[in-house]
């Protein structure tokens, strides 16, 4: 993007210096994730529109590494302000996307400063000048590790300990690596720059580009992180039985199923979304018979060998890659989630053949989304009963907790890139 130098005085009719149009995109970004609770990959569409695909790039880079450290940023501000800036005014969202350029980004300052000022036009241009020109005289640096925002520490910590918040904290700071998911065992010699953490995974340094990897187009392969893929290996092979993949899109665990032998059913209710999966499958040419469905209302029409509920959730689990989940989830949507698995759980179980396995998962470090569900479940489910995962079931490193549910936790495989935070339980339903 071509950058020049800020001019002294703007008049009000002059236009925008190059590279502001991004900017402006990452402030309208912002404001829907922080103010509206718009999720970052939703939102992105609308408020990037009209921008080419660098930019757009460019835009939403800005935005997530605003969330990722904006707990130090917030801090910096903070420290240079007379008076406290309220949370939600402009200047603050213009700083904080302004200091993320400046110290995570390292765009270069006379850009980042130039750009800044038109987004303030007609509020405090002169202190958002003053504070950036502070920021570059002072040398203003963030701390080697991002903080969490102040609702998540509090709920991990008291959920988890001490050790994982901050661990989860370590694990937020720096952008994850990419999973990969085979449909059969990677050929050997191919992914060298890759480590196998357990069977038809590859595990590669985050920044490589996936259209570019080999077999791309070929699709003997998607992107998956290896968390997000043990609830499907509790299903084992399918032998061509039948298996309903509930929540399905966009579908990295119906081609595990499909993969592994099963005769899938893969529903979901948004339409959207399925078109994404019917794409995976068409790249990969494996085969599932897509429904689009509200499993609230949706019944099958026989009950089904297994049963995969992958449930609509907070998503705190997956805070590495969708930086904007901490800062939008509040105590009350987690509540709300946990009702709706309730109801969706309740449903699934009753299509299920006597002595039938149903897998439940969850993308959420929210007890309430995992081992309270499953408990509440089993009381309200005379006859049903956990299936424990067993150890060689899952990469080493790995282990099913006490009650044979998989608990992926920030901290885990830290030496090797880490986890995505999953809950899995694998029930199997009474034999009569
Ligand atoms: C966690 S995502 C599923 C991810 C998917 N299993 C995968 O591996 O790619 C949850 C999905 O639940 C779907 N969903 C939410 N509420 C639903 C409902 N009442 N009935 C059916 N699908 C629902 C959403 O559209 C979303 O695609």
């Amino acid at each position: 993007m071509a950058e020049r130098r800020p001019n002294r005085r703007r008049g009000a009719n002059e236009p925008d210096p190059p590279g502001t149009a991004p900017r402006r995109a990452a402030l309208r970004l912002i404001d829907a994730i922080l103010r509206r609770g718009d999720p970052l990959d939703l939102a992105a569409h609308a408020a990037t529109q009209g921008l080419g695909s660098a930019d757009r790039a460019f835009a939403i880079a800005i935005v997530s590494e605003t969330l990722r450290w904006m707990v130090a940023i917030d801090a910096l501000i903070d420290s240079a302000t007379a008076q406290q800036l309220p949370g939600d005014v402009k200047s603050r969202a213009v700083l904080r996307i302004a200091l993320a350029q400046l110290l995570v980004l390292k765009s270069p300052p006379h850009a980042v400063v130039s750009t800044a000022l038109p987004l303030v036009a007609g509020g405090p241009r002169r202190l958002v000048h003053a504070l950036l020109s502070r920021a570059q005289q002072e040398e203003w640096a963030l701390p080697d590790q991002a903080s969490l925002p102040h609702d998540a520490a509090e709920r991990w910590a008291a959920q988890w300990g001490d050790g994982v918040a901050d661990a989860a904290a370590k694990a937020w700071s720096v952008p994850p690596p990419v999973d990969l998911s085979f449909a059969a065992d990677p050929v050997s010699g191919e992914w060298t720059d890759g480590v196998a953490l357990a069977p038809r995974h590859v595990r590669l340094a985050r920044g490589q580009a996936v259209e570019s990897l080999p077999g791309y187009r070929e699709g003997g392969w998607w992107v998956q992180d290896l968390a997000a893929s043990l609830p499907a290996r509790l299903l084992g092979t399918g032998d061509g039985r039948r298996v309903l993949d509930l929540c399905a899109a966009p579908g990295g665990k119906t081609m595990q199923l499909a993969a592994a032998g099963w005769d899938v059913v893969a529903v979901d209710a948004s339409a959207k979304r399925l078109g994404r999966l019917s794409d995976n499958l068409d790249r990969t040419g494996l085969t599932a018979q897509v429904v689009q469905g509200d499993i609230r209302v949706w019944e099958p029409s026989a009950p089904a060998d297994a049963i995969l509920l992958d449930a609509p959730c907070s998503a705190t689990g997956i805070f590495r890659r969708h930086p904007d989940v901490l800062h939008r989830i509040e105590a009350r949507q987690i509540t709300d989630m946990a009702e709706l698995q309730a109801a969706l759980l309740d449903r699934a179980a009753r299509w299920l053949r006597p002595g039938g396995t149903l897998v439940y998962a969850t993308c959420s470090l929210e007890r309430a989304e995992g081992e309270e569900r499953i408990a509440a479940f089993l009381a309200d489910h005379p006859g049903w009963a956990v299936a424990p995962a067993l150890a060689h079931e899952l990469p080493g490193g790995i282990v099913p907790d006490p009650n044979g549910f998989i608990r992926t936790l920030p901290g885990m495989l830290a030496h090797v890139g880490g986890l995505d935070g999953f809950f899995a339980a694998r029930l199997r339903a009474p034999s009569s």
